[in-house]
């Protein structure tokens, strides 16, 4: 961001030394007030970066103000210097100059062709037009026939004046001729206050393009050939007048209200963008040609100097204070400026290739990169289903063990449950046994409990019979019993008999029940104390049955959950399926943007070959070219020198 340079110049006064007026502007510094008897009045002082009085020439206000312009010009730099000022006042002193004293155009102009054959590292081309704005039309001052020229505007040129006669130059002379030649087409009239003035707007224009110089253009991998363009205007104002001071009626009166009409377009669009930031709204440019041609100069992309220049005179004080205060406000604005560099194609050429490769690069990258990403989420995914599935196996062989331990433990119950039957049905023989032995004795409450205990028997529960008769061949030879012991005392024949209710068998075919093996049977003086053990095992089988159940159901929900967990396993199998397939799809779809880059590298190879070639070619060429001028210009030469020598030689008299 730049801000605009504002300066101030005062014209000398054409009123007399001795003048009696009170009043007159003083400069101290850069500062300017109207004083009255030496004294400000107040609302009537300024400040600016630049005042130049009535003795300073447009040398040095080329030098404060514009130069830098100019140079900035030449670095490719848009640039924008305009007077400003009521009628008379000096704008067009100050733009053109006199003999004696070159203006603002002429000494730039004389700059550039200095600066430039200084730059030897660069080669310039400089265009020259020449337009006025008169009465809202478009003039080209350097062709006559060419008048109301329109305004166009696109991407790429912007606001351009369609049709304008651009003329090369190659040195300043010829620019100066140019130049007089504009003026001498330039709208002048006569007024009160100006025996010259200007009834238009003009504009001189100098587009200066320049590129480094082809030795370094050819460097390898850079990108040098690149042009700066640069549009410097050099503008000189119509004068705002009042048209009672002017006199003006007529032609004059009808361009001094177009002129006061642009003049006060561009006013409002320096109002607009000396407000600055959210105030400033819409500027109108488009209002006025004037201001459509400047636009870049007035807060866009141009560095711009204003010099307003006012009359000292004390019948001008009011058009004075007005061109002062348009100054001031001029001041605040803040312009954008860069340099404008452009591509010829050959620039353009390369720098589009390096971008396409780029691009490429990018999009391969990334969309080898999306791939990248898709399958490394594919292949976490499957990992994950792995891990889950072995989790899930390693559940499921968890919860086999726990089954089989459960069935284990629930045959184990069994056993328990089966020995305790034969237990008690033990018990109850016993208890048989005993109320046999006691005869007559009718059976005690616990015995009556333990009888009762009967029916708990298991369908498994093999009960000899009560009505089971042994009988021995011939007892009385009998050596040994096949009785238990604890019987042998009280065995005789007739309890066999009782005990046999009569029946006789072969006692040789008599097999014994197998000793019980978990508890032994209780002798007949503890039996008075086995029911209340016995009690307990009736609770104990209660409970173990209850426990049978609970591990039953506990078995039955295990084999829910088994057959659950087998269809999640089989779940994920079908999903490892799937994404195995994914996998290896996205690996052909990388494998095949893999190939496809090698094919553009290969392509890009290929044209950087044909590139090199060409670069080759012209090189060839301008050696052909300059060898072919080279001789051309010799043999010009000779020609001439011939020609010449033909001329001056004395013509032999015929003889
Ligand atoms: N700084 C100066 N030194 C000497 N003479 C000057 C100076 N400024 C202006 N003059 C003279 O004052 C007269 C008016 O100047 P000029 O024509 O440049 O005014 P202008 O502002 O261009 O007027 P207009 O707007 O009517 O064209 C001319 O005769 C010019 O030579």
């Amino acid at each position: 961001m730049e801000k605009i340079s504002v300066g101030v110049r005062f014209r000398p006064s054409t009123s007399s030394p001795h003048s009696d007026s009170s009043r007159q502007w003083q400069i101290s510094d850069n500062a300017i007030s109207l004083c009255h008897l030496n004294t400000p009045i107040s609302g009537y002082t300024f400040a600016f970066d630049h005042v130049f009085d009535e003795s300073l020439g447009n040398a040095v206000v080329y030098r404060v103000l514009i130069k830098s312009i100019i140079d900035a010009a030449i670095d490719g730099f848009n640039g924008t210097a305009f007077a400003y000022g009521q009628t008379s006042s000096g704008k067009t002193y100050t733009m053109n100059g006199s003999e004696m004293d070159p203006g603002i155009i002429p000494l730039a102009i004389k700059d550039i062709f200095d600066t430039i054959h200084k730059t030897s590292e660069r080669e310039f081309l400089i265009r020259v037009s020449y337009m006025e704005i008169y009465n809202e039309e478009i003039n080209d001052l350097l062709v006559l026939e060419s008048q109301k020229l329109p305004i166009h505007e696109n991407l790429e040129r912007g606001v351009y004046v369609a049709g304008i006669r651009e003329e090369i130059v190659s040195n300043a002379e010829q620019v100066l001729q140019l130049l007089k030649l504009g003026e001498e087409n330039r709208h002048f009239g006569e007024t009160n206050m100006n025996a010259r003035s200007s009834r238009s707007h003009t504009i001189f224009r100098m587009v200066i393009e320049s590129r480094a110089k082809e030795e370094d253009s050819f460097k390898e991998d850079t990108i040098t050939d690149a042009v700066r363009v640069s549009v410097l205007n050099l503008v000189d104002l119509a004068g705002s007048e009042r048209i009672a001071k002017t006199g003006a009626e007529g032609v004059r009166l009808k361009e001094g209200k177009h002129i006061n009409k642009s003049l006060m377009v561009l006013g409002n669009v320096i109002n607009k963008l000396s407000e600055g930031g959210k105030q400033r709204g819409h500027i109108p440019y488009r209002d006025s040609k004037l201001t459509r041609i400047l636009q870049p100069a007035l807060g866009g992309n141009a560095k711009t100097s204003i010099i307003c220049t006012v009359a000292p005179e004390d019948v001008h004080v009011e058009e004075t204070r007005g061109t002062l205060q348009f100054a001031s406000r001029a001041k605040r604005i803040t312009n954008c400026v860069q340099v404008n560099e452009i591509l010829t194609d050959a620039a353009l050429l390369k720098r589009q290739k390096l971008e396409i490769e780029e691009l490429r690069k990018k999009l391969m990258g990334s969309h080898s990169e999306v791939l990248e990403q898709v399958l490394l989420k594919q292949r976490n995914d499957m990992h994950k289903s792995e891990l889950e599935r072995d989790r899930l196996a390693t559940e499921l062989e968890e919860e086999r063990k726990a089954r089989y331990a459960l069935e284990h433990r629930i045959l184990e119950q069994e056993k328990k449950i089966e020995n305790l039957m034969n237990l008690s049905v033990s018990a109850h023989f016993s208890s048989a046994c005993s109320q046999k032995k006691v005869g007559e004795r009718s059976a005690t409450p616990d015995e009556a409990h333990f009888l009762a205990f009967d029916h708990l028997k298991t369908p498994n529960f093999k009960c000899p019979s009560i009505d089971f008769v042994v009988r021995r061949p011939s007892y009385k030879e009998l050596e040994s019993s096949p009785i238990p012991d604890n019987f042998a005392d009280v065995a005789d024949e007739d309890l066999w008999t009782r005990l046999n209710k009569g029946r006789v068998t072969d006692l040789e075919a008599f097999q014994m029940t197998p000793p019980l093996p978990v508890q032994e049977f209780p002798s007949s003086e503890t039996s008075l104390v086995v029911p209340s053990n016995e009690e307990l095992q009736a609770k104990n089988y209660e409970r173990l049955e209850e426990d049978l159940h609970d591990v039953r159901k506990q078995c039955e929900a295990l084999k829910e959950q088994y057959s659950e967990l087998e269809e999640e396993n089989n779940i994920l199998k079908e999903e490892k399926i799937g994404l195995t397939d994914d996998v290896a799809c996205l690996e052909n779809q990388i494998n095949q943007v893999k190939s496809e880059k090698q094919v553009v590298l290969k392509e890009l190879k290929e044209e950087k070959r044909k590139l090199n070639d060409l670069r080759e070619e012209v090189r060839r060429l301008i050696t052909t070219f300059s060898q072919k001028e080279g001789m051309l210009t010799s043999l010009y030469s000779k020609s001439r020198a011939f020609v010449e020598n033909t001329k001056t030689a004395p013509i032999a008299p015929h003889e």
